[in-house]
């Protein structure tokens, strides 16, 4: 077919980013003084990215984090997770954090992993209990279903609590420094673990950390915020980095240039 050049053609726009921090200024009352922790935040993060917030303490990664999970609310700006503004927490969105203590104790690993399913996914006991089951095979549990959490080390404890988040099937997992807490060997394979998870069947992360390596090591693209308040002061992309390239020569240098991204453009002259 012959195309008439006066025909006009139809333009499809761009579908949409899977979710959009757009202008996110987020503050807490504290002792009658307003605490800001971030300041106009904007960033997008699509379908199957791994998307890590990186910054120094207190740049508030773990509020953005919380706004996304709809736990607190911007004063300033919008959070829309497929199109639609985040009000308030919903399975859609599921959080591993930092500490051991996530686990109810007297549950066993498969009703930890199978409650949230029952609960908010009104998945019954049987389909549950199965779904639960792939989750724990999937982190390489399957063995410890009848155990309680007092019985696992921090790192199986990690691994109970990812694979909770992932039988949910969030259309975000959102990851407050889940292997802080983590000796050195054993964040590492956490980290591998999680990188391995992905590609077997990708999911969306939002991953926040104070580590340039582990930031570098697990995501595909970096955020990077300025000191308290937290305003973005670069995105990067770290697609070709992983657990083998750590330690090369591109990989160090890269790490260099966040650290003096993250702190010395803060140096006075
Ligand atoms: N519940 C709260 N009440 C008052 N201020 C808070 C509260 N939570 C956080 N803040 C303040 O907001 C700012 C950002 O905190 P946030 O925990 O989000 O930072 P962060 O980057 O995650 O830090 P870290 O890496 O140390 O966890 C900090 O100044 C903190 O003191």
């Amino acid at each position: 077919m012959v195309r008439d050049e006066a025909t006009p053609v139809a333009v499809q726009a761009p579908a949409p980013a899977l979710l959009q921090v757009d202008g996110v200024s987020l503050e807490y009352v504290a002792q009658d003084r307003i605490v800001r922790a971030t300041h106009r935040v904007s960033f997008e993060v699509q379908r199957g990215d791994r998307f890590v917030l990186l910054g120094p303490s207190g740049c508030g990664k773990s509020s953005l984090l919380k706004a996304i999970g709809g736990f607190i609310a911007p004063t300033e700006g919008e959070i829309r997770l497929a199109g639609a503004a985040v009000r308030e927490p919903g399975p859609d969105r599921i959080a591993v954090f930092q500490e051991f203590d996530q686990l109810p104790p007297w549950k066993t690993v498969l009703a930890n992993v199978m409650f949230p399913l029952q609960a908010a996914r009104r998945l019954p006991r049987a389909e549950a209990s199965e779904q639960a089951m792939q989750a724990l095979v999937r982190v390489g549990l399957a063995d410890f279903a009848k155990a309680y959490p007092h019985t696992l080390s921090g790192g199986m404890k990690q691994r109970v609590a990812i694979a909770r988040a992932l039988a949910m099937q969030p259309t975000v997992l959102l990851m407050d420094e889940p292997f802080a807490a983590l000796d050195a060997l054993t964040r590492r394979r956490m980290q591998e673990e999680l990188l391995t998870l992905w590609a077997d069947a990708p999911f969306t992360l939002i991953f926040v950390t104070h580590s340039i390596e582990e930031a570098l090591v697990v995501g595909n693209r970096i955020l990077l915020l300025s000191p308290h308040p937290g305003r973005v002061r670069a995105e990067l992309d770290a697609q070709r980095f992983g657990l083998h390239s750590a330690g090369s020569a591109d990989f160090q240098a890269q790490a260099r240039r966040i650290h003096r991204l993250l702190f010395e453009e803060d140096r006075p002259a």
